[in-house]
Protein backbone atom coordinates (compact mmCIF):
# COMPACT_ATOMS: atom_id res chain seq x y z
CA UNK A 1 0.00 0.00 0.00
CA UNK A 2 1.21 3.48 -0.60
CA UNK A 3 -0.24 5.51 2.83
CA UNK A 4 1.77 3.35 5.51
CA UNK A 5 5.20 4.48 4.52
CA UNK A 6 6.56 8.34 3.22
CA UNK A 7 8.82 6.58 1.32
CA UNK A 8 6.01 5.20 -0.78
CA UNK A 9 4.05 8.35 -0.94
CA UNK A 10 7.33 10.37 -2.29
CA UNK A 11 6.92 7.23 -5.11
CA UNK A 12 3.44 8.09 -5.65
CA UNK A 13 4.75 11.76 -5.97
CA UNK A 14 6.56 10.48 -9.03
CA UNK A 15 3.83 8.58 -10.79
CA UNK A 16 2.07 11.57 -10.37
CA UNK A 17 4.98 13.21 -12.06
CA UNK A 18 4.53 11.13 -14.82
CA UNK A 19 1.28 11.27 -15.54
CA UNK A 20 1.75 14.84 -15.81
CA UNK A 21 4.04 14.19 -18.68
CA UNK A 22 1.68 12.08 -20.51
CA UNK A 23 -1.02 14.74 -19.97
CA UNK A 24 1.29 17.78 -21.18
CA UNK A 25 2.37 14.93 -24.19
CA UNK A 26 -1.23 14.99 -24.85
CA UNK A 27 -2.30 18.44 -24.83
CA UNK A 28 0.16 19.37 -27.19
CA UNK A 29 -0.47 17.06 -29.67
CA UNK A 30 -4.27 17.72 -29.26
CA UNK A 31 -3.36 21.47 -29.56
CA UNK A 32 -1.52 21.11 -32.75
CA UNK A 33 -4.42 19.12 -34.35
CA UNK A 34 -7.46 21.96 -33.06
CA UNK A 35 -5.31 24.43 -34.16
CA UNK A 36 -4.72 22.43 -37.97
CA UNK A 37 -8.40 22.19 -38.18
CA UNK A 38 -9.05 25.84 -37.20
CA UNK A 39 -6.41 27.11 -40.22
CA UNK A 40 -8.48 24.75 -42.33
CA UNK A 41 -11.90 25.93 -41.16
CA UNK A 42 -10.64 29.98 -41.60
CA UNK A 43 -8.99 28.93 -45.41
CA UNK A 44 -12.48 27.85 -46.54
CA UNK A 45 -14.63 30.09 -44.34
CA UNK A 46 -12.60 33.04 -46.00
CA UNK A 47 -13.32 31.68 -49.55
CA UNK A 48 -17.13 31.33 -49.06
CA UNK A 49 -17.41 34.61 -47.41
CA UNK A 50 -15.43 36.47 -50.45
CA UNK A 51 -17.69 37.47 -53.64
CA UNK A 52 -14.21 37.82 -55.51
CA UNK A 53 -13.94 33.95 -55.10
CA UNK A 54 -16.84 32.65 -57.42
CA UNK A 55 -16.77 28.67 -58.49
CA UNK A 56 -16.23 30.46 -62.21
CA UNK A 57 -13.10 30.57 -61.85
CA UNK A 58 -11.59 27.16 -62.98
CA UNK A 59 -9.25 26.95 -60.36
CA UNK A 60 -11.35 27.59 -57.23
CA UNK A 61 -13.90 25.17 -58.32
CA UNK A 62 -11.04 22.78 -59.01
CA UNK A 63 -9.92 23.13 -55.33
CA UNK A 64 -13.61 22.88 -54.26
CA UNK A 65 -14.41 19.55 -56.03
CA UNK A 66 -10.42 18.26 -54.45
CA UNK A 67 -11.98 19.36 -51.30
CA UNK A 68 -14.75 17.87 -51.05
CA UNK A 69 -14.02 14.39 -52.41
CA UNK A 70 -10.39 14.38 -50.56
CA UNK A 71 -9.94 16.87 -47.95
CA UNK A 72 -13.43 16.81 -46.01
CA UNK A 73 -13.38 13.06 -46.02
CA UNK A 74 -9.69 12.74 -44.37
CA UNK A 75 -10.50 15.15 -42.37
CA UNK A 76 -13.62 13.86 -40.77
CA UNK A 77 -12.40 10.19 -40.87
CA UNK A 78 -9.04 10.86 -38.96
CA UNK A 79 -7.72 8.85 -35.97
CA UNK A 80 -5.36 11.26 -34.58
CA UNK A 81 -7.92 12.34 -32.05
CA UNK A 82 -8.49 8.63 -31.35
CA UNK A 83 -4.31 7.99 -30.95
CA UNK A 84 -3.70 10.89 -29.38
CA UNK A 85 -6.23 9.64 -26.63
CA UNK A 86 -4.86 5.69 -27.04
CA UNK A 87 -1.35 7.26 -25.97
CA UNK A 88 -2.75 9.15 -22.96
CA UNK A 89 -4.72 5.63 -21.87
CA UNK A 90 -1.20 3.51 -22.34
CA UNK A 91 0.40 5.88 -20.43
CA UNK A 92 -1.90 5.40 -17.56
CA UNK A 93 -1.94 1.47 -18.27
CA UNK A 94 1.79 1.92 -17.85
CA UNK A 95 1.80 3.06 -13.94
CA UNK A 96 -1.87 0.98 -13.35
CA UNK A 97 -0.07 -1.27 -10.84
CA UNK A 98 1.54 1.68 -8.94
CA UNK A 99 -1.42 3.77 -8.26
CA UNK A 100 -2.66 4.12 -4.57
CA UNK A 101 -6.40 1.95 -4.26
CA UNK A 102 -9.25 2.25 -2.41
CA UNK A 103 -7.46 1.43 0.77
CA UNK A 104 -4.79 4.02 0.38
CA UNK A 105 -7.46 6.76 0.24
CA UNK A 106 -8.80 5.27 3.44
CA UNK A 107 -5.37 4.61 5.42
CA UNK A 108 -4.99 8.33 4.28
CA UNK A 109 -8.35 10.09 5.57
CA UNK A 110 -7.82 7.81 8.88
CA UNK A 111 -4.26 9.32 9.42
CA UNK A 112 -6.01 12.94 9.02
CA UNK A 113 -8.55 11.45 11.74
CA UNK A 114 -5.81 10.14 13.69
CA UNK A 115 -3.98 13.82 13.90
CA UNK A 116 -6.89 15.82 14.42
CA UNK A 117 -7.78 13.40 17.83
CA UNK A 118 -3.97 12.96 18.75
CA UNK A 119 -3.22 16.55 18.65
CA UNK A 120 -6.52 17.93 19.39
CA UNK A 121 -6.46 19.91 16.29
CA UNK A 122 -10.05 21.21 14.71
CA UNK A 123 -11.19 19.99 11.40
CA UNK A 124 -12.18 23.64 10.54
CA UNK A 125 -8.28 24.40 11.40
CA UNK A 126 -6.95 21.41 9.86
CA UNK A 127 -9.35 22.19 6.02
CA UNK A 128 -7.63 25.58 6.34
CA UNK A 129 -4.19 24.08 6.11
CA UNK A 130 -3.67 24.92 10.20
CA UNK A 131 -2.54 22.57 12.49
CA UNK A 132 -3.44 24.22 15.94
CA UNK A 133 -4.57 22.14 18.83
CA UNK A 134 -8.01 23.45 19.02
CA UNK A 135 -9.17 25.53 21.95
CA UNK A 136 -6.33 26.48 23.35
CA UNK A 137 -4.12 29.29 23.36
CA UNK A 138 -1.10 26.95 21.92
CA UNK A 139 0.89 28.06 18.79
CA UNK A 140 0.28 25.56 15.79
CA UNK A 141 2.14 22.23 16.27
CA UNK A 142 3.13 22.74 12.67
CA UNK A 143 3.59 25.70 9.63
CA UNK A 144 4.00 24.21 6.36
CA UNK A 145 6.36 26.35 4.54
CA UNK A 146 3.03 26.43 1.62
CA UNK A 147 0.15 26.89 3.46
CA UNK A 148 -2.89 24.37 1.60
CA UNK A 149 -6.66 24.14 1.94
CA UNK A 150 -8.62 20.85 1.54
CA UNK A 151 -11.55 21.41 -0.94
CA UNK A 152 -15.31 20.75 0.10
CA UNK A 153 -15.25 17.46 -1.80
CA UNK A 154 -11.67 16.52 0.07
CA UNK A 155 -13.29 17.35 3.33
CA UNK A 156 -16.64 14.79 1.99
CA UNK A 157 -14.32 11.89 1.60
CA UNK A 158 -12.72 11.77 4.77
CA UNK A 159 -15.78 12.58 6.59
CA UNK A 160 -17.21 9.37 3.68
CA UNK A 161 -14.70 6.90 5.05
CA UNK A 162 -16.05 7.70 9.19
CA UNK A 163 -19.67 7.79 7.44
CA UNK A 164 -18.93 3.95 6.01
CA UNK A 165 -17.63 2.90 9.22
CA UNK A 166 -20.20 4.03 11.30
CA UNK A 167 -17.59 6.30 12.87
CA UNK A 168 -20.41 9.36 13.34
CA UNK A 169 -17.97 11.53 15.61
CA UNK A 170 -15.68 12.28 12.61
CA UNK A 171 -17.99 11.93 9.86
CA UNK A 172 -20.13 14.88 11.47
CA UNK A 173 -17.16 16.77 12.06
CA UNK A 174 -15.96 16.91 8.93
CA UNK A 175 -18.77 16.80 6.81
CA UNK A 176 -20.36 19.81 8.16
CA UNK A 177 -16.62 21.42 6.92
CA UNK A 178 -17.71 20.20 3.51
CA UNK A 179 -21.19 21.30 3.56
CA UNK A 180 -20.56 24.54 4.85
CA UNK A 181 -17.36 25.11 2.24
CA UNK A 182 -20.09 23.31 -0.82
CA UNK A 183 -22.60 26.23 0.65
CA UNK A 184 -19.87 28.91 0.26
CA UNK A 185 -19.17 27.70 -3.74
CA UNK A 186 -22.18 27.15 -4.39
CA UNK A 187 -23.35 28.33 -7.87
CA UNK A 188 -20.24 29.50 -8.82
CA UNK A 189 -18.96 27.57 -11.39
CA UNK A 190 -20.63 24.57 -12.13
CA UNK A 191 -23.94 24.70 -10.67
CA UNK A 192 -25.30 21.03 -11.48
CA UNK A 193 -22.03 19.55 -10.36
CA UNK A 194 -21.83 21.14 -7.08
CA UNK A 195 -25.09 21.33 -6.32
CA UNK A 196 -24.84 17.14 -6.23
CA UNK A 197 -22.22 17.41 -4.14
CA UNK A 198 -23.38 19.64 -1.44
CA UNK A 199 -26.92 17.18 -1.81
CA UNK A 200 -24.57 14.58 -1.31
CA UNK A 201 -23.05 15.92 1.59
CA UNK A 202 -26.41 17.10 3.03
CA UNK A 203 -27.82 13.78 3.15
CA UNK A 204 -25.11 11.65 4.70
CA UNK A 205 -24.81 14.65 7.11
CA UNK A 206 -28.16 14.12 8.33
CA UNK A 207 -27.96 10.66 8.41
CA UNK A 208 -25.27 11.11 10.28
CA UNK A 209 -26.92 13.26 12.72
CA UNK A 210 -29.86 11.04 13.47
CA UNK A 211 -28.17 7.95 13.55
CA UNK A 212 -25.92 10.15 17.06
CA UNK A 213 -29.63 11.10 17.99
CA UNK A 214 -30.06 14.45 16.73
CA UNK A 215 -33.18 14.58 15.07
CA UNK A 216 -34.02 18.16 15.02
CA UNK A 217 -30.60 18.05 13.09
CA UNK A 218 -31.36 16.08 10.87
CA UNK A 219 -34.79 16.95 9.98
CA UNK A 220 -33.33 21.00 9.02
CA UNK A 221 -30.64 19.32 7.19
CA UNK A 222 -32.87 17.05 5.16
CA UNK A 223 -35.22 19.99 4.59
CA UNK A 224 -32.81 21.97 2.67
CA UNK A 225 -31.91 18.94 1.26
CA UNK A 226 -35.56 19.06 -0.68
CA UNK A 227 -34.91 22.40 -0.83
CA UNK A 228 -32.58 21.38 -4.00
CA UNK A 229 -34.27 17.93 -4.99
CA UNK A 230 -37.85 17.99 -3.96
CA UNK A 231 -38.62 15.21 -5.57
CA UNK A 232 -36.50 12.63 -3.69
CA UNK A 233 -38.89 9.90 -1.93
CA UNK A 234 -36.47 8.51 0.35
CA UNK A 235 -35.25 12.00 1.40
CA UNK A 236 -39.54 12.76 1.79
CA UNK A 237 -40.09 9.98 4.12
CA UNK A 238 -37.42 10.78 6.69
CA UNK A 239 -38.45 14.54 6.94
CA UNK A 240 -41.81 12.39 7.81
CA UNK A 241 -40.18 9.69 10.01
CA UNK A 242 -38.25 13.11 11.64
CA UNK A 243 -41.15 14.91 12.45
CA UNK A 244 -42.79 12.19 13.90
CA UNK A 245 -40.15 11.49 16.24
CA UNK A 246 -39.50 14.62 17.55
CA UNK A 247 -43.42 14.73 18.31
CA UNK A 248 -42.81 11.73 20.88
CA UNK A 249 -39.75 13.68 22.10
CA UNK A 250 -37.17 11.25 20.74
CA UNK A 251 -34.41 13.57 20.39
CA UNK A 252 -31.24 13.38 22.28
CA UNK A 253 -29.57 17.05 21.14
CA UNK A 254 -28.33 17.84 24.30
CA UNK A 255 -25.91 14.87 24.33
CA UNK A 256 -22.48 15.68 23.08
CA UNK A 257 -21.52 12.82 20.90
CA UNK A 258 -18.38 10.77 22.27
CA UNK A 259 -15.17 10.24 20.66
CA UNK A 260 -15.13 6.16 19.42
CA UNK A 261 -12.37 4.67 21.61
CA UNK A 262 -12.10 2.26 18.44
CA UNK A 263 -8.13 1.61 20.04
CA UNK A 264 -7.44 -0.85 22.44
CA UNK A 265 -6.23 2.10 25.10
CA UNK A 266 -6.81 2.23 28.64
CA UNK A 267 -4.55 4.87 28.82
CA UNK A 268 -5.36 7.27 25.89
CA UNK A 269 -5.51 10.22 27.66
CA UNK A 270 -2.14 10.58 29.58
CA UNK A 271 -0.43 8.88 25.97
CA UNK A 272 -2.01 11.89 23.78
CA UNK A 273 -1.25 14.28 26.56
CA UNK A 274 2.84 13.25 25.94
CA UNK A 275 2.06 13.13 22.53
CA UNK A 276 0.98 16.40 22.05
CA UNK A 277 3.76 17.76 24.63
CA UNK A 278 6.77 17.10 22.86
CA UNK A 279 9.24 15.69 25.28
CA UNK A 280 8.67 18.54 27.80
CA UNK A 281 7.73 16.55 30.95
CA UNK A 282 9.78 17.40 33.89
CA UNK A 283 12.09 14.53 35.09
CA UNK A 284 11.26 13.58 38.66
CA UNK A 285 14.94 12.46 39.06
CA UNK A 286 17.32 15.15 39.91
CA UNK A 287 21.00 15.74 38.66
CA UNK A 288 23.54 14.18 39.16
CA UNK A 289 21.85 10.75 38.82
CA UNK A 290 20.22 12.10 35.32
CA UNK A 291 22.73 14.33 33.14
CA UNK A 292 25.17 13.69 30.54
CA UNK A 293 28.09 11.92 30.08
CA UNK A 294 30.94 10.54 27.96
CA UNK A 295 31.08 6.34 28.20
CA UNK A 296 33.82 3.94 27.20
CA UNK A 297 32.05 1.22 28.95
CA UNK A 298 35.61 0.02 29.39
CA UNK A 299 35.64 -1.27 25.88
CA UNK A 300 38.98 -0.43 23.51
CA UNK A 301 36.39 0.60 20.65
CA UNK A 302 34.96 3.52 22.35
CA UNK A 303 37.90 4.94 24.07
CA UNK A 304 38.83 7.70 21.34
CA UNK A 305 35.41 8.40 20.71
CA UNK A 306 33.57 8.21 23.88
CA UNK A 307 29.77 7.91 23.43
CA UNK A 308 27.84 10.71 24.64
CA UNK A 309 25.19 9.55 27.17
CA UNK A 310 22.07 11.42 28.39
CA UNK A 311 20.43 9.25 31.11
CA UNK A 312 16.67 10.18 30.98
CA UNK A 313 15.19 7.94 33.49
CA UNK A 314 15.88 5.68 36.61
CA UNK A 315 12.93 3.85 36.45
CA UNK A 316 12.77 2.29 34.10
CA UNK A 317 16.08 2.59 32.81
CA UNK A 318 15.97 4.76 29.48
CA UNK A 319 19.22 6.13 28.43
CA UNK A 320 19.74 8.53 25.05
CA UNK A 321 23.05 8.35 23.32
CA UNK A 322 23.64 11.24 20.82
CA UNK A 323 25.36 11.55 17.50
CA UNK A 324 25.61 7.40 17.35
CA UNK A 325 25.66 7.19 13.67
CA UNK A 326 26.34 9.73 11.24
CA UNK A 327 24.22 11.38 8.46
CA UNK A 328 25.84 9.30 5.97
CA UNK A 329 25.07 5.98 7.99
CA UNK A 330 21.74 6.88 8.10
CA UNK A 331 20.98 7.75 4.53
CA UNK A 332 22.90 4.13 3.60
CA UNK A 333 20.86 1.86 6.15
CA UNK A 334 17.28 3.82 4.79
CA UNK A 335 19.10 3.21 1.32
CA UNK A 336 19.33 -0.66 1.72
CA UNK A 337 16.10 -1.22 3.43
CA UNK A 338 14.02 0.91 1.03
CA UNK A 339 13.55 -1.34 -1.55
CA UNK A 340 12.99 -4.56 1.24
CA UNK A 341 10.00 -2.14 3.24
CA UNK A 342 6.60 -3.95 3.72
CA UNK A 343 4.34 -3.18 5.84
CA UNK A 344 4.97 -3.77 9.28
CA UNK A 345 2.93 -6.58 11.15
CA UNK A 346 2.22 -6.89 15.35
CA UNK A 347 2.16 -10.25 16.66
CA UNK A 348 -1.35 -11.35 17.45
CA UNK A 349 -1.40 -14.43 19.05
CA UNK A 350 1.08 -16.87 17.72
CA UNK A 351 0.62 -15.22 14.41
CA UNK A 352 1.80 -12.01 12.91
CA UNK A 353 -0.29 -9.71 11.30
CA UNK A 354 -0.84 -5.93 9.96
CA UNK A 355 -2.76 -3.72 12.34
CA UNK A 356 -4.55 0.18 12.40
CA UNK A 357 -2.41 0.83 15.60
CA UNK A 358 0.79 0.08 13.62
CA UNK A 359 1.28 2.20 10.20
CA UNK A 360 4.67 1.64 8.82
CA UNK A 361 6.71 -0.15 6.70
CA UNK A 362 9.63 -2.38 7.97
CA UNK A 363 12.70 -4.48 6.50
CA UNK A 364 15.28 -6.11 7.80
CA UNK A 365 18.83 -6.16 7.56
CA UNK A 366 21.72 -8.96 8.40
CA UNK A 367 25.36 -7.29 9.19
CA UNK A 368 26.24 -9.20 6.71
CA UNK A 369 24.10 -6.63 4.37
CA UNK A 370 27.03 -4.10 4.17
CA UNK A 371 30.16 -2.89 6.01
CA UNK A 372 27.91 0.32 7.28
CA UNK A 373 25.13 -2.23 9.36
CA UNK A 374 28.13 -4.56 10.74
CA UNK A 375 30.00 -1.34 12.39
CA UNK A 376 26.28 0.06 13.79
CA UNK A 377 25.61 -3.89 15.47
CA UNK A 378 29.73 -3.53 16.55
CA UNK A 379 29.12 -0.01 18.17
CA UNK A 380 25.79 -1.12 19.95
CA UNK A 381 27.31 -4.08 21.57
CA UNK A 382 30.03 -2.03 22.39
CA UNK A 383 27.88 0.87 24.46
CA UNK A 384 25.51 -1.60 25.77
CA UNK A 385 28.44 -3.83 26.71
CA UNK A 386 25.51 -7.07 25.50
CA UNK A 387 26.02 -9.90 23.31
CA UNK A 388 24.05 -9.29 19.55
CA UNK A 389 25.70 -12.07 17.64
CA UNK A 390 22.92 -14.16 16.11
CA UNK A 391 20.77 -15.47 18.13
CA UNK A 392 21.53 -13.22 20.86
CA UNK A 393 19.74 -10.20 18.92
CA UNK A 394 17.41 -10.11 15.67
CA UNK A 395 18.42 -8.70 12.77
CA UNK A 396 18.31 -4.82 12.60
CA UNK A 397 14.51 -3.64 11.82
CA UNK A 398 14.54 -0.74 9.56
CA UNK A 399 11.40 1.42 9.94
CA UNK A 400 9.44 4.33 7.78
CA UNK A 401 6.48 5.75 9.28
CA UNK A 402 3.37 6.60 6.85
CA UNK A 403 1.12 9.73 6.91
CA UNK A 404 -0.26 9.73 10.38
CA UNK A 405 2.36 6.85 11.14
CA UNK A 406 2.51 5.42 14.48
CA UNK A 407 2.40 2.26 16.80
CA UNK A 408 0.33 2.94 19.87
CA UNK A 409 1.30 2.10 22.95
CA UNK A 410 3.35 -1.06 23.70
CA UNK A 411 6.01 -3.40 25.04
CA UNK A 412 8.67 -4.80 22.73
CA UNK A 413 9.11 -7.77 25.19
CA UNK A 414 6.77 -10.77 24.87
CA UNK A 415 3.52 -10.94 27.18
CA UNK A 416 2.76 -14.45 26.40
CA UNK A 417 4.70 -18.11 26.53
CA UNK A 418 2.56 -18.35 22.88
CA UNK A 419 4.29 -15.13 21.72
CA UNK A 420 6.22 -15.63 17.94
CA UNK A 421 9.30 -13.84 20.05
CA UNK A 422 10.40 -17.01 21.47
CA UNK A 423 10.51 -19.05 17.93
CA UNK A 424 14.45 -17.56 18.10
CA UNK A 425 14.96 -19.57 21.12
CA UNK A 426 16.83 -17.41 22.87
CA UNK A 427 14.33 -15.84 25.55
CA UNK A 428 13.10 -13.04 25.46
CA UNK A 429 13.77 -9.28 24.53
CA UNK A 430 15.98 -7.98 27.29
CA UNK A 431 16.38 -4.25 25.86
CA UNK A 432 15.63 -2.18 23.35
CA UNK A 433 18.20 -0.09 20.91
CA UNK A 434 16.37 2.50 18.83
CA UNK A 435 18.10 4.70 16.79
CA UNK A 436 16.62 7.59 15.18
CA UNK A 437 17.41 7.84 11.38
CA UNK A 438 16.00 10.92 10.17
CA UNK A 439 14.30 14.07 12.23
CA UNK A 440 10.73 15.08 11.46
CA UNK A 441 9.14 18.35 11.21
CA UNK A 442 6.22 17.73 13.93
CA UNK A 443 5.27 14.59 15.77
CA UNK A 444 6.64 11.34 15.93
CA UNK A 445 8.01 11.61 19.57
CA UNK A 446 8.57 7.99 21.48
CA UNK A 447 6.55 8.38 24.36
CA UNK A 448 6.99 6.03 28.02
CA UNK A 449 3.22 6.26 28.68
CA UNK A 450 3.53 5.09 32.30
CA UNK A 451 7.10 6.14 32.75
CA UNK A 452 4.86 9.89 32.04
CA UNK A 453 7.37 11.57 29.52
CA UNK A 454 8.39 11.62 25.91
CA UNK A 455 11.66 11.71 23.54
CA UNK A 456 11.70 13.44 20.69
CA UNK A 457 12.80 12.67 17.42
CA UNK A 458 16.72 13.26 18.10
CA UNK A 459 18.05 12.76 14.69
CA UNK A 460 21.25 9.93 14.41
CA UNK A 461 20.56 9.34 18.45
CA UNK A 462 19.82 6.21 19.85
CA UNK A 463 17.51 5.57 22.32
CA UNK A 464 18.21 2.20 25.32
CA UNK A 465 16.06 0.52 27.75
CA UNK A 466 15.81 -2.34 29.65
CA UNK A 467 12.58 -4.57 28.72
CA UNK A 468 12.98 -6.92 30.95
CA UNK A 469 13.82 -6.48 34.94
CA UNK A 470 16.93 -8.46 36.51
CA UNK A 471 14.56 -11.50 37.65
CA UNK A 472 13.33 -11.87 33.89
CA UNK A 473 9.64 -10.41 34.56
CA UNK A 474 8.49 -7.98 31.87
CA UNK A 475 9.13 -4.23 33.04
CA UNK A 476 5.41 -3.17 32.80
CA UNK A 477 6.88 0.57 33.06
CA UNK A 478 8.22 0.41 29.62
CA UNK A 479 5.31 0.29 27.89
CA UNK A 480 5.44 2.77 24.84
CA UNK A 481 4.80 4.47 21.63
CA UNK A 482 5.71 6.04 18.74
CA UNK A 483 3.29 8.94 18.49
CA UNK A 484 1.58 9.57 14.95
CA UNK A 485 3.64 11.51 12.95
CA UNK A 486 2.57 14.71 11.84
CA UNK A 487 4.41 16.23 9.22
CA UNK A 488 7.90 14.59 8.01
CA UNK A 489 9.79 11.53 6.85
CA UNK A 490 10.34 9.80 10.40
CA UNK A 491 12.45 6.59 10.33
CA UNK A 492 13.66 4.37 12.71
CA UNK A 493 15.87 1.06 13.08
CA UNK A 494 15.24 -1.23 16.10
CA UNK A 495 17.98 -3.86 17.74
CA UNK A 496 16.35 -5.99 19.63
CA UNK A 497 18.68 -7.51 22.20
CA UNK A 498 17.75 -11.00 23.64
CA UNK A 499 17.81 -12.78 27.25
CA UNK A 500 20.65 -15.36 25.96
CA UNK A 501 24.14 -14.29 25.71
CA UNK A 502 23.74 -11.52 28.26
CA UNK A 503 24.01 -14.05 31.43
CA UNK A 504 27.42 -12.84 32.54
CA UNK A 505 26.95 -9.19 31.11
CA UNK A 506 23.60 -8.47 32.88
CA UNK A 507 23.43 -10.98 35.92
CA UNK A 508 20.09 -12.04 36.83
CA UNK A 509 18.73 -11.15 40.38
CA UNK A 510 15.92 -12.23 42.49
CA UNK A 511 14.71 -9.00 44.24
CA UNK A 512 11.72 -7.82 41.91
CA UNK A 513 12.49 -4.23 42.18
CA UNK A 514 15.54 -4.53 40.09
O1 LIG B 1 9.03 4.96 16.56
C1 LIG B 1 9.07 5.06 17.79
O2 LIG B 1 9.25 6.14 18.33
C2 LIG B 1 8.83 3.84 18.62
C3 LIG B 1 8.92 2.58 17.82
C4 LIG B 1 8.72 1.36 18.63
O3 LIG B 1 8.42 1.40 19.77
C5 LIG B 1 8.90 0.05 17.99
O4 LIG B 1 9.15 -0.02 16.78
O5 LIG B 1 8.79 -0.97 18.71
FE1 LIG C 1 8.51 -0.53 20.68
Amino acid sequence: DTFSALRSVRQARGVEGRLLRRLRAYLREESARLRRLGRFYEKVRALHQDPGASVDNPLLAFSLIKRLSSDWPRLVHSDEAAENTRALHDGFEEVQQELPGAEDLEGAARALMRLQDVYGLSVKGMANGVFQPAGTGRPPLYSPGLRVALSADDCFHVGKVAYDTGDYYHSIAWLEEAVSRFRLSYGSWNPEEERGSLEDALDHLAFSYFMAGNISHALTLSREFLHYDPSNQRVTRNVAKYKKLLASGGDRMGSPLRRPNATRLQSRDAYEELCQSLGAQPATEQPPRLGCSYETNGSPYLLLQPAKKETLRLQPYIALYHDFISDAEAETIKGLAGPWLQRSVVASGEKQQKAEYRISKSAWLKDTADPVVRALELRMAAVTGLDLRPPYAEYLQVVNYGLGGHYEPHFDHATSRKSPLYRMKSGNRIATVMIYLSAVEAGGSTAFIYANFSVPVVKNAALFWWNLRRNGDGDGDTLHAGCPVLAGDKWVANKWIHEHGQEFRRPCSRDPRD
